[in-house]
């Protein structure tokens, strides 16, 4: 498979994929105190459950040495002396011992769940918070897929870190520590080749874990793409069908799911391979420590007995068993700083404006709508506006008209403070919309998009969302005034009808009447609105329009226009080409002069008075 990857989709994706594993995305980062230390402080708010479970995971790392410890010394004691009642007393002791242990592990894994949970929905809540505030801008230079993965493995990553490395590591360092005292005690020349051996199998384990997490990592790309195409695949079902393109799908995702199969088989191949040979490695060095044991019980003269050297071996397999544990928790606790990082980074990160300190708050706002010398473009460098200047009066219409790419869309763009103008002032009741606060702009700011979008939910629910405290009756009253009441009411189960994802169990009429519906209830003073061009059957057109009326009534309204009958009665029409203002005036006044609208007005007339997209 590797040999076609050149040609394949998988190999097309995967290049392309692989172009976008940045420094961002790097699985693992090396140790850094800075972020432990901050990654530590977010369990500040649960300090109480912290010192319990620090206490806990201290306890455990010394009952675990001492039951090692017990059994040494009754086998050396009494099992040695024959001394019964003292190898009973030995055996009841450990039994109490070894409750007491799995008692305080039970409430470690108690606490360190609890903890680990506590900081991550802690953090889950503040992105959610802080990806909310983020401006448009933002949205638009940042895949969703990498937010998403933010929210989810980074986040998991996060809590395995929390839960696990920290508390885990603690516990096997202690009791190596305790270990490696105790064979110092029992013989101090054994105890030098243990120090000896001690690196060799660390290190053996480190390459082990490396290649097993670059595996690991490698396998978990291949499932995203998996996983990546079917969601794509399934919520692009209806132009897959149209082109009858399913096999060729089919066969895509096929080399897909071949190609996740490797990997994954990879990753059981190294652990398969190396896992033996992690065991063999131990057991070589118990055997190079039981050489030098029974040689130093045969030595004459020496100070080692058996007692000593069974002791020895009870601690030095205390000793080594932790290297293979700390081995994979180093590796988890880099991927956990990894995710780390990358959250703290997203959080840290301040939106490129937000309000300013002394934030005018309008309420209510009247509609005053200025743009004063106004140039605007996305990327600096590329001006898509140029000294736009133009005045809409409370509870004005104005109509924005003109070809595909001349800017309507990034008119409304800067009225809805989404991005922010390069040059020149919008002013909102001669207010600078730069200094209203966002909250007091936005509640009085509605908007209608032909593609809006629909929450899952019923279409209450969906109404709703721009006035979450309005009842059944207001929604009706909504209805009515929209005079649409009885084409939602006539749905399966009336206003509580599921939407389905996206607005999917909707007509795409029906979905404009719900957003005018959700629009209208929250009253707001200016209203900006882009037309739907959809073919919509012309009983139902005469209704939206009706409808559009009475939510534009008494607002001011900017109106990406796409009907002739909209722009007609329009108090003003812009006319927009190439980023500037070419003509402005009202319908009749544009059709007069004879310029750029009354050759645009030619094209709409002739479409039944729907304008087309590229005008
Ligand atoms: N997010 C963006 N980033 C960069 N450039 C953009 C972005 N959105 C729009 N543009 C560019 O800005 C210019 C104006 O686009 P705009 O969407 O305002 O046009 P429009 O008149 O609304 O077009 P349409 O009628 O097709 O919706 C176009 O050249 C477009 O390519």
């Amino acid at each position: 498979m590797r040999g076609c990857e050149k040609t394949s989709a998988v190999g097309v994706l995967k290049r392309a994929l692989t172009r976008q594993i940045d420094r961002e995305d790097e699985r693992q980062r090396p140790l850094d105190l800075g972020l432990i230390r901050r990654l530590f402080a977010s369990t500040d708010p649960w300090r109480r459950q912290r010192f319990w479970l620090l206490l806990a995971v201290l306890a455990r790392a010394v009952q675990l040495p001492a039951l090692t410890g017990l059994v040494a010394a009754v086998i050396r004691g009494p099992i040695a002396a024959g001394d019964a009642g003292g190898i009973a007393l030995g055996a009841l002791a450990f039994a109490a011992l070894a409750v007491s242990t799995q008692i305080v592990l039970h409430f470690r894994q108690k606490l360190a769940l609890e903890l680990g949970e506590a900081v991550v929905c802690d953090l889950r809540c503040r992105l959610f918070r802080h990806i909310q505030s983020m401006p448009m801008r933002w949205f638009h230079t940042n895949r969703i897929g990498r937010v998403v993965s933010r929210m989810t493995s980074d986040l998991e990553d996060v809590r395995a870190g929390v839960q696990d490395v920290f508390f885990v590591s603690l516990v096997q360092l202690v009791q190596m520590l305790i270990a490696a005292a105790a064979m110092l005690w029992y013989d101090s020349v054994l105890f030098l080749t243990v120090l000896m051996l001690a690196p060799v199998i660390w290190l053996i384990n480190r390459h082990f874990h490396r290649l097993l997490s670059t595996a690991l990592r490698d396998m978990r790309e291949s499932f995203s793409r998996v996983t990546a195409t079917l969601v794509e695949s399934v919520v692009g079902t209806r132009v897959t069908q149209s082109f009858g393109r399913e096999a060729e799908n089919s066969r895509m995702f096929a080399e897909l799911a071949a190609d996740h199969c490797e990997w994954n088989t990879r990753v059981l191949r190294t652990q398969g391979t190396f896992l033996p040979l992690l065991e063999l490695n131990s057991q070589v060095c118990m055997a190079i420590l039981l050489l030098a044991g029974g040689y130093r019980v045969l030595t004459p003269g020496s100070a080692t007995d058996i007692g000593d050297v069974v002791g020895f071996f009870f601690m030095a397999s205390l000793f080594f068993a932790p290297i293979s544990i700390l081995g994979s928790q180093y590796n988890q606790a880099l991927t956990a700083l990894a995710g780390a990082e990358r959250l703290y980074r997203l959080l840290d990160l301040q939106p490129e404006w937000g309000d300013v300190p002394d934030a005018v708050v309008l309420q209510p706002i009247r509609g005053h709508v200025q743009f004063c010398e106004v140039s605007f473009g996305y990327e600096p460098g590329t001006p898509v506006l140029q000294r736009i200047s133009f005045e809409a009066r409370p509870g004005q219409m104005v109509a924005l008209v003109g070809q595909t790419g001349s800017g309507k869309s990034s008119i409304i763009n800067l009225i809805a403070r989404f991005y922010r103008a390069t040059e020149g002032v919008v002013l909102v009741d001669g207010t600078d919309i730069c200094r209203l606060q966002d909250q007091s702009l936005h509640r009085q700011l509605g908007m209608v998009q032909q593609q809006n979008f629909l929450f899952s939910g019923t279409v209450a629910d969906n109404i709703r969302f721009g006035c979450p405290e309005a009842d059944d009756e207001r929604i009706r009253d909504v209805l009515r005034r929209l005079d649409c009441e009885d084409l939602l009411e006539s749905l399966p189960e009336g206003l509580q009808t599921s939407v389905g994802e996206g607005g999917s169990s909707l007509s795409a009429g029906q979905k404009q009447l719900l957003c005018f519906a959700r629009a209208m209830l929250a009253d707001p003073a200016i209203l900006i609105l882009d037309e739907a061009t959809n073919s919509i059957d012309s009983g139902t057109e005469a209704r939206l329009q009706r409808s559009l009326e009475s939510l534009i009534c008494g607002r001011t309204s900017f109106v990406v226009a796409h009907r002739l009958s909209t722009i007609r009665r329009a108090d003003q029409v812009l006319v927009l080409d190439g980023g500037r203002i070419v003509e402005r005036g009202t319908h009749s006044e544009l059709l007069a002069a004879g310029g750029v609208y009354s050759g645009l007005h030619a094209g709409f007339a002739g479409v039944g008075g729907t304008v087309p997209r590229a005008a």
